[in-house]
C-alpha cells in the first residue's frame, strides 16, 4: 500500500539553499524514494514572487513523489500540519561578517516562528535549524516553543561532519564512503572542534584508525581542523555566496538518518540539546556524535577525550554560552 505523504516545511525556500533543497526533497533524497511528500514553502513578502517561481518549477519538474506544494508568506499556513520543519529562512552571513553579526537579525525571527510551529505543526514534528547562528537559533526556537520536546529540535552540523570526511578522503586518496565516525563537537562556527580520534577508514586490510593511516599528527591537529572550521568562509570567499548545494545535501543527510536510522557501527554529528554529556553544560544546543534508531537520536557515550580535545570541547561550549547570553540580550 502506498505510504501517506509526509509534510515537509522549508522556510526561506526562495533563497539559495531552498532552491537546492526542495528538488532533493521532492526526489526522495531526504525521506526515501518510496515516501511521498507535500512541500510547505515559507518566505517573506519581498520574496513572494520568487517563491512562486520555485513552485512553478516544482510543478514543471513533475516529481512523482511530490503530492502537493504550499507556497506562502504566512507562517501559520506554512507550519500547519508539518511533520518535518527545515528552518533555512534568515539573514545569511556575507563576506567579512562573523556569525555574531547576524545574531540579532535572526533570533527574533526564530522566536516568532517557534510559536507558529508549536501551535500548528503536527505532534512530534522534527525540527532542523540550518540558518545561522544555527545552534543558537535552535535554542531560541526551543525556549519559545516549550511544548515541543527538546529532543525534536536540532541544528545542522552535518555539513561540517561531511566536510571533515571530505578532507580525510582527499588526504588519504580514499573514497569518502570508506571514511566514518569523525565528530564535530560544539558550535557550527569557527570554534567547532572536528575530531578524528575515533574515525576509521575501511581498507582492504579491514578498518584502520584515521590517525594510523594519515601518520601526520601535526596536520590532523592543525591544518585539518582549521580547514574544516573555516570552510564556510572559504566558500563565501570563492562564490561570494554561502554554501548552498552542500548545505542542502547535508540537511537531507541529517533528516534521513534521524528518521530512517544511522547504519550499524556508524555515528553522525547533530546539534542537539545538551543534558550534560561529556561535561558540556546542560541547556545548550551543542553538536555531539549521535546514532539514530526509530526516529530518535542518542548521544554516543564513553568516547575517550584527551587533554587537547577537552580544551577544544570547552572552548566551543564557552562560545555557545556567550551566544546564548547575547541572543537573550538581543531579544530583551
Ligand atoms: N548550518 C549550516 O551548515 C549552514 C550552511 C550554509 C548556510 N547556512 C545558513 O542558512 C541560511 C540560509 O542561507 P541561504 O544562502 O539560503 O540564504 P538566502 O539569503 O539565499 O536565503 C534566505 C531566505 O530566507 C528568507 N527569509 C528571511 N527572513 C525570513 C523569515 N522571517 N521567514 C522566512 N523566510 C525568511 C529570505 O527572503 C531568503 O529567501 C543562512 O542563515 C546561512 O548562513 C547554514
Ligand atoms: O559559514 C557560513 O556562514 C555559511 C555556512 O554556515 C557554512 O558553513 O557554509
Amino acid at each position: 500500500m502506498a505510504k501517506e505523504p509526509v509534510r515537509v516545511l522549508v522556510t526561506g525556500a526562495a533563497g539559495q539553499i531552498g532552491y537546492a533543497l526542495v528538488p532533493m526533497i521532492a526526489r526522495g533524497v531526504m525521506l526515501g524514494t518510496d515516501q511521498p511528500v507535500i512541500l510547505h514553502m515559507l518566505d517573506i513578502p519581498p520574496a513572494a514572487e520568487a517563491l512562486n517561481g520555485v513552485k512553478m518549477e516544482l510543478v514543471d519538474a513533475a516529481f512523482p513523489l511530490l503530492k502537493g506544494v504550499v507556497a506562502t508568506t504566512d507562517a501559520v499556513e506554512a507550519c500547519t500540519g508539518v511533520n518535518i520543519a527545515v528552518m533555512v529562512g534568515g539573514f545569511p552571513r556575507k563576506e567579512g561578517m562573523e556569525r555574531k553579526d547576524v545574531m540579532s537579525k535572526n533570533v527574533s525571527i526564530y522566536k516568532a516562528q517557534a510559536s507558529a510551529l508549536e501551535q500548528h505543526a503536527a505532534p512530534n514534528c522534527k525540527v532542523l535549524v540550518v540558518a545561522n547562528p544555527a545552534n543558537t537559533n535552535a535554542l531560541i526556537l526551543k525556549e519559545f516553543a516549550p511544548s515541543i520536546p527538546a529532543k525534536n529540535i536540532t541544528c545542522l552540523t552535518r555539513l561540517d561532519h561531511n566536510r571533515a570526511l571530505g578532507q580525510i578522503s582527499e588526504k588519504l586518496n580514499v573514497q569518502v564512503s570508506d571514511v566514518k565516525n569523525v565528530i564535530i563537537w560544539g558550535n557550527h562556527s569557527s570554534s567547532q572542534y572536528p575530531d578524528v580520534n575515533h574515525a576509521t577508514v575501511n581498507t582492504a586490510a579491514g578498518e584502520k584508525p584515521v590517525r594510523e593511516l594519515v601518520k601526520d599528527d601535526a596536520w590532523l591537529n592543525g591544518e585539518f581542523i582549521t580547514t574544516v572550521q573555516q570552510r564556510g568562509a572559504a566558500i563565501i570567499k570563492a562564490r561570494k555566496l554561502s554554501s548552498a548545494l552542500s548545505a542542502a545535501s547535508s540537511a537531507c543527510d541529517h533528516i534521513r538518518d534521524w528518521v530512517l536510522g544511522t547504519p550499524e557501527g556508524t555515528w553522525v554529528s547533530m546539534g542537539v540539546y545538551s543534558g550534560g554529556s561529556y561535561n558540556v553544560p546542560a541547556g545548550l544546543i551543542y553538536s555531539f556524535p549521535v546514532t539514530c534508531r526509530n526516529g530518535e537520536w542518542t548521544i554516543v557515550q564513553g568516547l575517550s577525550i584527551d587533554e587537547f580535545s577537552r580544551k577544544k570541547l570547552d572552548l566551543t561550549a564557552e562560545e555557545l554560552s556567550e551566544e546564548k547570553a547575547l541572543a537573550y540580550s538581543c531579544l530583551s
